[in-house]
């Protein structure tokens, strides 16, 4: 049981001006699953390493509980790792692979083996324990290097991208097993990915970062609703937000430069945009817009382009006003839209996201 906390960390590269984790604040709670996400290069695996002892930290601490562990060596701080390529030894059967770690510590047999049947037991793979690694399927392969970390009773596990070589079924499948067996045990854990549907999926909040900066610490959800930047506004969701020029336009409304009319928006975020005055950036969600057919001046857009998957339509739409910007949509397919019909477009009004176009920051968020 235990509470993680980034304090003041600074991670920088001998050699490289931009630091590469830059003043992170974040707390990991008890028995919380917090994703690090963001792009390749963001500094999500710097954290990692340095919550795991594998780099140092240039500046600021990390605390397990409210002891310091910065200058803990690895071995010293009770974390196990979980990482992409399984780090299995090849050589080991099942059973073997799972003890390893408690072998290495010197537990006696009797309750190694009681803790080694207790996780093969917890990962379905009781069956197959005195086969050889090798061969086996990928995610069978993840679940014992899971097993091996659970059976340590770490005070954190940390993932590191342990989906990745996974193909689609078996990454579907073993995120919901991880999820399930990270409550249950109720331990710590970090997960890095870049991958937002993972985080959303597994994790009880995401913290999203860019260039070493942390941008935004959220549940799945809030940060869904309300993205606390453009960046992490594009990062959540599939397919990504519209983003849209715009401006205030006076009591409950925002005027979009694409369609040459003004959306209702819901009235807090419109009175803020308004008294700040400033030119903004318009989210909005492919999912949240509803079209339907339109004739002569009422009409937004053009269908140029729709893709079918079944339960859903992808459409792609050109406004009329001829501005140079693709606005996508996704509606409950199958639908009987084609491509060059005329639509008009709408909103509910609390589902339009407004950024200051400067700063790029939720008009929500301070200044
Ligand atoms: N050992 C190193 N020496 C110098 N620069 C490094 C080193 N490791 C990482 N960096 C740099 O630090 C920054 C953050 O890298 P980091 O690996 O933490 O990001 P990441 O989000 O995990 O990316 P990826 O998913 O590609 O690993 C990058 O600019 C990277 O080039």
């Amino acid at each position: 049981m235990t509470v993680v906390r980034f304090e003041a960390v600074t991670k920088r590269y001998p050699g490289v001006d931009m630091p590469a984790v830059a003043d992170l604040n974040l707390v990991c709670g008890d028995g919380e699953m917090l994703a690090l996400l963001g792009p390749s290069g963001c500094g999500k695996s710097s954290t990692l390493k340095m919550a795991a002892g594998l780099e140092e930290l240039s500046e600021g601490e990390i605390r397990f509980d409210d002891e310091p562990v910065s200058r803990l060596d690895p071995g010293a701080r009770n974390i196990a790792m979980v990482f992409e390529d399984y780090s299995l030894y090849p050589r080991m059967t099942v059973r073997e692979n799972i003890a390893f770690p408690l072998a290495a510590r010197g537990v006696d047999r009797e309750t190694a083996k009681g803790r080694v049947d207790d996780a093969l037991a917890l990962l379905g793979l009781t069956g197959m324990a005195d086969r050889p690694v090798t061969g086996l399927s990928g995610g069978a392969m993840q679940r014992i290097s899971i097993g091996r970390a659970l059976v340590r009773d770490p005070r954190l596990i940390l993932f590191d991208e342990p989906l990745s070589h996974l193909d689609g079924d078996q990454r579907v499948q073993l995120r919901t097993e991880i999820k399930r067996l990270q409550k249950t045990r109720g331990v710590t854990s970090i997960l890095v990915t870049h991958d937002q549907t993972e985080a959303t999926a597994m994790a009880d909040r995401i913290a999203v970062m860019r260039h070493g900066v942390l941008q935004q610490v959220d549940t799945p959800e809030a940060m869904y609703e309300r993205p606390a930047n453009v960046f992490v506004a594009n990062f959540i969701g599939e397919p990504p937000m519209n983003m849209l020029a715009g401006r205030p336009a006076g009591a409950g409304a925002v005027h979009v430069e694409a369609f040459g009319r003004a959306f209702a928006v819901s009235p807090l975020r419109a009175s803020i945009a308004n008294a700040r005055g400033q030119d903004l950036i318009i989210g909005m969600r492919p999912e949240h817009l509803a079209i339907a057919r339109a004739e002569g001046a009422t009409a937004d857009a053009v269908v140029s382009y729709r893709e079918s998957r079944g339960d859903a339509d992808s459409l792609v739409l050109e406004p009329r006003t001829g501005a140079d910007v693709d606005i996508l949509v996704e509606i409950a397919g199958p639908s009987d839209i084609r491509p060059g019909d005329l639509v008009s477009v709408s909103i509910a009004p609390e589902r339009v996201h407004l950024f200051d176009r400067v700063s790029e920051r939720n008009v929500e968020q301070r200044p």
